[in-house]
């Protein structure tokens, strides 16, 4: 799906962000250095460089060494972390190293010192008891990465590509703040950056109904007759082919999803259910609407196996190279 392909030559090394250090990140991006280090995008990983790796690390003082180190060691970035982590139980005490290792990714990346940003998953309820004001990293990335639109959440695979229009709030708090214009200026980035980013010159996007059969012509509901038919009937008139509201439990079967480019949903579950259903090993998360290329695994820190040896690095793998390819085509790699 991706439109471009990277060149390693080319390339300014991504920047990895450890997330939550209780967490898998650093398992997974130990398995991602050793898939991409024969010829995959450079990386280097922003992180504490005494912690265990499972793989040979070299402490790097400055991104521009990452490059040269890659092929032949895990590139750290060091910076100490307060508390040992111990997988399984997030500490709060590292709460302030796992958000200045984002916010210092976003700034190599805008200062022409890194590619890209990847980002390991962050333990959000961990963060917020610590006193993060925002609910995940794209909340984050749209205040100190932004570019005067809300940042927007797609989640991509080979198969699928899903936004939600409203992301890290309670459902019912969702759905009774959706309006038209919500839905609108969501799928008008998509489809911009379908356009720009992904190669994609005339975007398709399907709108997903919030109700059952998409309300049932106002018998289930009447949001998809007063909220997202008003909404599709904007983007039309934009000259966007936007089709909706459509019947959300029909609209990702294989036969649907080859007629969209992007499925526009309604609440954070109706669109990442279908995609983490279908692929969970291949789904990346892309922010839309940044200033930097910012992609991020579909999955989050599964405290559950970490320091088991059970994680899978497929789509750290993906995401990493989602990010250079759009990196590449951006210019900035
Ligand atoms: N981008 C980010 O920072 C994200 C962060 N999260 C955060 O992660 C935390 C845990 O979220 P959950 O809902 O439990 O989802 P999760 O994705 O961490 O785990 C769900 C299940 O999938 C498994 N799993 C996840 N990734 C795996 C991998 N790479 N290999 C093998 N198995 C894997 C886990 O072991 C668990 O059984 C929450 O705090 C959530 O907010 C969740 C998604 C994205
Ligand atoms: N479920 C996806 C998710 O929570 C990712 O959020 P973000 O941290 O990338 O904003």
């Amino acid at each position: 799906m991706a439109a471009t392909d990277y060149t390693r030559s080319i390339m300014q090394p991504l920047a990895l962000t450890m997330g939550e250090p209780a967490g898998i990140g650093a398992e997974i991006a130990a398995g991602a250095w050793s898939a991409l280090r024969a010829g995959g995008p450079a990386f280097f990983l922003i992180d504490d460089a005494t912690r265990p790796f499972g793989v040979p690390i070299q402490a790097i003082a400055a991104s521009e060494d990452a490059t040269a180190v890659f092929p032949h060691a895990l590139p750290v970035l060091h910076r100490r972390l307060p508390a040992v982590p111990v997988p399984g139980r997030p500490d709060p005490a590292n709460a302030g190293a796992v958000i200045a290792a984002i916010a210092e990714a976003v700034e190599l990346t805008k200062s022409g010192r890194a590619g890209a940003v990847v980002t390991n998953p962050i333990q959000k309820s961990v963060l917020t008891a610590a006193g993060f004001k925002h609910p995940g990293h794209t909340e984050y990335l749209g205040e100190i990465a932004g570019t005067g639109v809300p940042p927007v959440m797609m989640l991509a695979s080979e198969e699928l590509r899903v936004v939600p229009v409203t992301v890290h709030e309670a459902l019912a708090r969702a759905i009774a703040r959706l309006t038209p214009e919500m839905i609108v200026e969501t799928a008008r980035i998509t489809a911009a950056a379908l356009r720009d980013q992904f190669g994609i010159a005339r975007p398709r996007l399907a709108v997903a109904g919030l109700n059952p059969h998409a309300g049932e012509a106002g018998t289930m509901g009447r949001e998809d007759i007063d909220i997202v038919a008003p909404a599709v009937a904007v983007l039309r008139a934009d000259g966007i082919d936007a089709r909706g509201p459509l019947p959300p439990d029909t609209m990702f079967t294989a036969l649907a999803r080859p007629t969209y480019d992007a499925a526009i949903c309604l609440y954070h579950d109706q669109a990442l259910i279908p995609i983490k259903t279908l692929d969970m090993a291949g789904g990346v998360n892309v922010t839309l609407g940044l200033s930097i290329v910012r992609t991020s695994p579909d999955h989050g820190t599964a405290l559950d196996i970490a320091g088991t040896g059970r994680a899978d690095p497929s789509s750290l793998i993906a995401a990493i190279r989602l990010a250079a390819t759009l990196a590449a085509a951006r210019g900035t790699a």
